[in-house]
């Protein structure tokens, strides 16, 4: 296991938080490449059992969840009778055991009456060796059923809860979404295998059953050992190793407040390089910079430099954990095993005459004991892992309650009094904003007005903050200082879904779905999302119509198909042990499996298709809309389909505001009623074209610059 090595200046404060102004409550110790920061303070190693206690208590506060949860899937209909069956199946397969040792007790009878009389009642020996055999294929029977209804249950209650995790997961604003704490509390309830809730079910119907085939198998154990001699005795020694065997189990879960942060530059390394080769969106470049000799390299001296140590943080505490098991405990328990032989040879010396019917009952304890303490460390596993279980119940449930920083106002927007039709204004009071775990303003102080339904266009170089005033509108992010004011309102206060349905924006970095390109478009105004005329329509009034009609599939084209086929695993061009040469061509054929997963579509035609989304949305005489974002929508556009779009999107805003972040001067500033200039994160300059240029200042140099650019 990991040493401690020293305190750092790192405090917890409160629950879950690190105050890095205080030193004494959080231990420091190295996993691998990882440094493990683990709250110590809240751990009662004083107190005799606390942690114990502790989870005892932990797990007695996760009770609701539990409840909650049996509530949640004993109301979906559809499990009912796979639940009841799943119940019957698992109790009958827990009383069983006990049913095969009480007729391997009646065998035992028989021997002892053989042994003292020398006769044997064949009939009844016949009906035992029968009722042992019927056990066993019962067994496997039930066994069998109890497999086919976990199946169906388990996807059904999978299915239920994807739905509440997609949910939980869809309604995080973006700074929220954007902390990696949030991000580990949801992959841990959407990444693994199983759902967490059919996982929990199994567990707490395995302990039942645990327990009942604990029980049952112990009375009738205690009956069968009734009269026989040393049989206790032997069946107590017996259990001496499988106790021990328990004592050593180690829990690899770590309970209590900690985070682990790798700082191993070459580890880093190594998984960015592992990320290169493997996605598919650094392909190109890749290719075409012919790096895969480069990254070769580079990759093996990051794995020599990171060395033994690289590795993921969870495997690297279990192989740590599993280095450091060789205790006395465990060197003693694999002796105690032959503790119980060596005392029936020593009984059997002694008496002699006894012996056929104490060898019987060696074998029946045995077995006993083996089933037994498969039982129990079973039992004992299990329920170390239910508290596991119990705080992934509640992390669940939790995620749905994550709170997100953008908080709404309570102002509904537009107001009846306005028609957003007119357009919306928009004010920047003294906002200066910095971006999340940054110390460097984005934005500085900046201050203007737009009145309803103009024309603004900001410009400026790059890094500017053209893109976060934008940001900064849609409550994407809160400013640091000042307010944004929309119609006179300060964001803030009104509502955030009605800000953002009245406002429609096309981001700069914008990114395609991985759904169809008629959905990709369609997501631009969710109300119509399956209106195919309107699709078609946002389509032709983007310029992408033409080239989409051209796609083999056209509007159901996938851009990036989000899933991948499958293939065998001998590698194609191979031969198989006969000589058959492996050609996956022909089942790719028949099976119409497509080549690519990716569009191969132009720069152009991605923004076209971007544009087409927002489009959606101010389609029509739509009064739901009254201002209209763009983050450079020319940037990927040859000139004249830069000049059709501006020309389309002025006839198309009619009188609602519309604000343009650009690089290129000219083409949309001279119609533009406002221009903000700006530099380094301030309003440098605030007018209209001619007045700029009149002023002479940094928009008139650099329009004059691109003027003659194209000269
Ligand atoms: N998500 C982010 N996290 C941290 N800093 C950011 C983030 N996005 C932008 N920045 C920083 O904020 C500043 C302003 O960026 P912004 O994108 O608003 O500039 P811009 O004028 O739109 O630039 P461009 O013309 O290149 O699009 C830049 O210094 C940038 O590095």
């Amino acid at each position: 296991m990991a040493k401690g090595r020293r305190r750092q200046p790192v405090k917890v404060k409160g629950k879950g938080a690190f105050d890095p102004d205080n030193a004494s409550t959080v231990k420091l110790s190295k996993v691998g490449v990882w440094d493990l920061y683990e709250e110590t303070q809240a751990k009662p190693k004083w107190i005799p059992w606390g942690e114990k206690l502790e989870e005892l208590y932990e797990m007695k506060q996760n009770l609701p969840f539990l409840w909650r949860m049996i509530k949640d899937i004993g109301s979906l209909r559809s499990c009912w009778f796979l639940l009841f069956s799943y119940a019957v199946l698992s109790s009958f397969l827990a009383v069983l055991p006990a049913v095969a040792l009480w007729y391997s007790g009646q065998l035992l009878h028989i021997v002892e009456v053989a042994v003292e009389s020398r006769q044997v009642d064949k009939q009844f020996l016949f009906r035992v060796a029968l009722g042992r055999m019927v056990c066993a294929l019962v067994r496997r029977l039930a066994q069998h059923l109890l497999n086919r209804t976990k199946l169906p249950l388990d996807q059904r209650i999978k299915a239920h809860y994807s739905a509440h995790i997609f949910e939980a997961y869809v309604r995080l604003d973006l700074p929220t979404y954007e902390d990696p704490l949030v991000r580990r509390q949801l992959e841990a309830a959407w990444g693994t295998r199983s759902s967490v809730a059919w996982d929990a079910i199994q567990l707490v119907t395995e302990v039942f059953s645990t327990t009942v085939s604990l029980v049952s198998q112990l009375s009738v154990l205690r009956n069968v050992l009734r009269g026989q001699r040393d049989g206790l005795l032997i069946a107590c020694l017996s259990f001496c190793s499988p106790l021990l065997s328990w004592m050593r189990i180690q829990r690899f879960f770590m309970r209590g407040v900690w985070a682990a942060t790798c700082r191993s530059k070459a580890y880093i390394k190594l998984q960015g390089l592992k990320r290169l080769a493997a996605e598919t969106m650094y392909r190109k470049e890749l290719v075409a910079g012919n790096l895969a000799k480069f990254l070769v390299k580079e990759y093996n001296e990051a794995l020599d430099e990171a060395g033994d140590n690289a590795g993921d943080f969870q495997e690297m505490r279990r192989k740590l954990m599993q280095r450091d098991r060789l205790t006395s405990i465990s060197l003693l328990a694999d002796p105690m095993k032959e503790i119980p032989l060596i005392v029936f040879a020593l009984r059997a010396v002694q008496y002699p005459a006894s012996i056929p019917i104490s060898l019987a009952s060696l074998n029946l304890i045995q077995s006993t004991v083996n089933s037994f303490s498969h039982s129990i460390l079973y039992f004992v596993d299990q329920f170390g892992s239910i508290s596991e279980q119990f705080d992934s119940i509640r992390k669940l449930y939790e995620i749905t309650n994550i709170k997100n920083t953008i908080a709404s106002g309570r102002i509904p927007f537009p107001d009846n009094s306005r028609k957003l039709q007119d357009g919306i204004s928009v004010e920047f009071r003294n906002v200066s904003f910095k971006y999340p775990g940054t110390d460097v303003y984005a934005l500085r102080d900046v201050s203007f007005v737009i009145e309803q339904g103009q024309l603004c266009v900001i410009v400026g170089v790059n890094g500017s903050g053209k893109s976060t005033v934008l940001k900064l509108i849609m409550r994407l992010y809160d400013p640091t200082e000042g307010t944004i004011l929309m119609n006179g309102i300060a964001i803030k206060d009104l509502n955030v879904d009605d800000l953002r349905s009245a406002v429609s924006v096309l981001f700069q970095d914008y990114t395609h779905f991985p759904v169809t390109i008629g959905e990709n478009i369609g997501m631009g105004d969710p109300d119509f999302a399956h209106d195919s005329d309107r699709i078609e329509q946002a389509a032709k009034l983007s310029g992408a119509l033409d080239f989409i009609q051209k796609r083999p599939d056209g509007f159901e084209e996938y851009l990036d198909r989000p899933v991948s086929d499958y293939y065998s695993t001998l590698p194609e061009g191979t031969k198989t042990l006969f000589g058959r040469p492996v050609d996956l061509s022909k089942v790719r054929h028949v099976g119409r499996l497509s080549t690519t997963n990716s569009s191969g579509l132009s720069g152009g035609q991605m923004q076209r298709l971007a544009l087409s989304r927002t489009f959606m949305k101010s389609l029509g005489e739509s009064d739901k809309i009254g201002l209209l974002l763009f983050d450079e929508p020319s940037a990927s556009l040859d000139p004249a389909a830069e000049h059709d779009l501006f020309e389309r999107l002025r006839a198309l805003r009619g009188s609602k505001t519309m604000i343009f972040s650009s690089h290129r001067y000219g083409n949309l500033t001279r119609h533009a009623d406002v221009i903000l200039c700006m530099c380094d994160s301030v309003v440098e300059e605030i007018g209209n074209h001619e007045s700029l240029l009149k002023k002479g200042g940094t928009y008139s140099e650099i329009y004059s610059l691109q003027a003659q650019a194209f000269l």
